[in-house]
């Protein structure tokens, strides 16, 4: 299936003031602590670096990359997750917080929730952007939710269909072409 860019779902401005309010959430919650931000790659990168540069100087920070991939060249995930690149972070005895574009079926966040409890850190915590929550299949639970949006494929914003948009600075409703 090919698709087209549709319509605006989350425009730049209304995706800068959620940012904004994210992060300063954020901030009044580990105000004085060292934290782990884990950007869930591909995906996240653009939502993460926007989000990193709201939380200042009072929360001590380091920004850690993960990449795991279960969608492929389709619209529907494969249901199965794969590592494609681990943390470089010791994260025993730290407080994380895993940082995603998009929480859809869960299986991605249920499957690095559950990798990274392993590892010990003294706390864990989501901030997932987008929850399109009628997709759900897995429990997750999520500290830190941007918007809920409709059960559409979305694109744009650090979002992808087969590797494609990702760059496009609003989230946009992906069209299927036929
Ligand atoms: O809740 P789920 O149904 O698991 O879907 C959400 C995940 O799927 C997408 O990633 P994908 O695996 O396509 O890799 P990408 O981030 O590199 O695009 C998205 O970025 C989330 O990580
Ligand atoms: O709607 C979506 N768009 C892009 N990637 C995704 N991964 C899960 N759901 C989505
Ligand atoms: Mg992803």
């Amino acid at each position: 299936m090919e698709y087209r860019i549709g319509r605006v779902l989350l425009s730049e401005e209304e995706l800068r003031r959620k940012v904004k309010e994210l992060g300063s959430r954020i901030r009044e919650d580990y105000k004085g602590k060292k934290v782990v931000f884990v950007c869930v790659l591909k995906g996240a990168v653009i939502f993460f670096s926007d989000l990193v540069r709201e939380i200042g100087p009072d929360v001590d920070a380091q920004l850690d990359f993960l990449a795991i991939s279960s969608y492929g060249v389709s619209t529907k995930s494969s249901g199965v997750v794969k590592i494609q690149k681990d943390l470089s972070t010791d994260i025993h005895g730290k407080h994380v917080i895993i940082v995603e574009d998009i929480l859809d079926t869960g299986l991605s966040l249920s499957y690095i929730g559950k990798l990274l409890r392993e590892r010990g850190p003294e706390s864990l915590e989501i901030c997932v952007l987008l929850d399109k929550a009628e997709r759900r299949t897995q429990h997750v639970d999520v500290k830190y939710t941007g918007f809920t949006i409709p059960d559409e494929f979305v694109i744009g914003y650090g979002l992808d269909y087969a590797g494609q948009f990702r760059h496009l600075p609003a989230v946009h409703i992906a069209e299927p072409l036929d």
